[in-house]
């Protein structure tokens, strides 16, 4: 293995394997494997890449650097020359953490200064411009990311909100920079190293500019960011000669589909919507599940009783509705109901036979995931931005797509079930 991730959430790591797989034209990309957590045994030798795929996002600061330690010893032990702390495109984090403190322990650990953060997808509408995270062509902070239910992003000032989760001065590397090319990145980066800035926030407002800080990155022991910043990492170790390039195709997946669905973002609820018009929907009533009145058994029903017919089962409300069964339950105890809820339904369903899972929202993925005890997939086509199909490794035939919820098209969940169906007859 020459290069390891590891990924705060679920959906984050199949993004970044997708990005890694693929990687750019003409090279192509690394064979890839996604974990579940660290894996309990050594990777298998012709694996390029590993992404550790943690649910770390939105746990207290000190597990998640914990967690964060264990999966660098993992992957430091398998080989890995260069390491990648992948967070989310719209950089999901409290004052608290958790991206400061896995960074800087991270850095740490590794002994090194001027380490590049960069959020930016640009793919998917995420740029970063003097230190300022935009979302298409609003701010952070005015892009519904304000209303998110675990950790609402209020401020876009990259370089401010990131001061706030870490001990060491945070620096920044502007767009007039970047522009000029990879040495004058790698100059700045230097000297912000120099000035001990631990973390240093990196503007990038397009897909060549990614490739610059790539570069300017070829030697980097760690870099930090969204997927977007691993997009020219394939083409330095290919074109070093330590990676044989090239595109990985998977086996294909069919049987008993469910759509399930616990992102409240705006993207999301507006592809439920589309989904309602031609498919079986649920709305999960939170009112029932957190008094007992609801469970996995009544999301199993629906699904069986619709079989073939694509059904989705949603807890996703809008923020005010968000808002108001937060007061009532608390906001951790909804969450983790509506997570446990799915998590149980998909392993009951899977159990049953169900074959292609498709998730929607970071959090719901890690709790579906987790639950299916699946360790580990390889990587599919890529069905939008950042979506790729997963085929577990077991040869359990089994395959899902972990759906970010501020990621795809309208149509994505049916689009997706038909991309599960056809995996097999795709090359990635
Ligand atoms: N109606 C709801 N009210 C409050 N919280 C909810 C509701 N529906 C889902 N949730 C919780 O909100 C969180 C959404 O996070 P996540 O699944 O990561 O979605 P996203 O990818 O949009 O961030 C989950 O923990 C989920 O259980
Ligand atoms: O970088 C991104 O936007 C995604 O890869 C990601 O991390 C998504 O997280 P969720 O929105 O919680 O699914």
């Amino acid at each position: 293995m020459i290069i390891g991730v590891i990924a705060d959430d679920f959906t984050g790591a199949s993004d970044i394997a997708n990005t890694i797989a693929k990687g750019v034209e003409p090279e192509g990309g690394l064979r890839t494997v996604q974990y579940l957590n660290v894996p309990p045994h050594p990777a298998a030798p012709d694996v390029e890449a590993g992404v550790i795929a943690l649910k770390s996002r939105s746990i207290p600061a000190g597990e998640a650097v914990a967690q964060s330690l264990a999966a660098l010893d993992w992957l430091l032990a398998q080989g890995c020359r260069q390491i990648v702390f992948k967070y989310c495109s719209t950089f999901d984090s409290t004052p608290e953490g958790n991206i400061g403190p896995v960074a800087e322990a991270l850095a740490r650990r590794l002994g090194v200064l001027g380490v590049v953060a960069c959020p930016a997808f640009p793919d998917a509408g995420r740029s970063v411009y003097m230190g300022h995270l935009f979302v298409g062509d609003r701010l952070l902070n005015d892009s519904g990311m304000e209303h998110h239910p675990l950790n609402p992003m209020t401020d876009p000032d990259l370089r401010r909100w990131l001061t706030r989760q870490s001990t060491d001065p945070v620096g920044l590397v502007g767009w007039p920079v970047i522009r000029q090319g990879a040495g004058a990145t790698r100059d700045a980066l230097a000297e912000a190293a120099g000035r001990g800035e631990r973390l240093v926030i990196a503007d990038a407002i397009s897909n060549d500019d990614l490739l610059v800080l790539a570069q300017a990155c070829a030697e980097a022991r760690l870099i930090t960011g969204g997927s977007g910043i691993a997009r020219g990492l394939p083409r330095n170790l290919i074109r070093a000669g330590l990676a044989r390039g090239g595109r990985p195709a998977v086996d294909g997946v069919d049987g008993a589909e469910a759509v399930l669905v616990g992102s409240c973002s705006r993207a999301t609820r507006a592809q439920i919507e589309r989904h309602r018009a031609g498919h079986p929907v649920l709305a999960v009533d939170v009112d029932a599940v957190m008094e007992g009145r609801l469970g996995p058994a009544d999301i199993v029903a629906f699904v069986d009783a619709h079989r073939g017919a694509g059904p989705l089962v949603y807890s996703s409300s809008d923020p005010d509705r968000v808002a108001a069964l937060q007061e009532t339950y608390g906001r951790e105890p909804v969450a983790h109901a509506l997570d446990a809820l799915f998590g149980e339904a998909a392993r009951v369903l899977v159990a049953a036979g169900t074959r292609r899972i498709v998730v929607g929202g970071g959090e719901t993925s890690g709790a579906v995931v987790t639950a299916l005890g699946v360790t580990s997939f390889r990587i599919g086509p890529e069905i939008d931005p950042g979506v790729p199909v997963l085929v577990a490794e077991d040869g359990s035939g089994l395959g899902v797509a972990l759906k970010s919820g501020n990621f795809g098209g309208e149509d994505f969940f049916a689009r997706a079930l038909d991309a599960l169906a056809g995996a097999g007859r795709v090359a990635a």
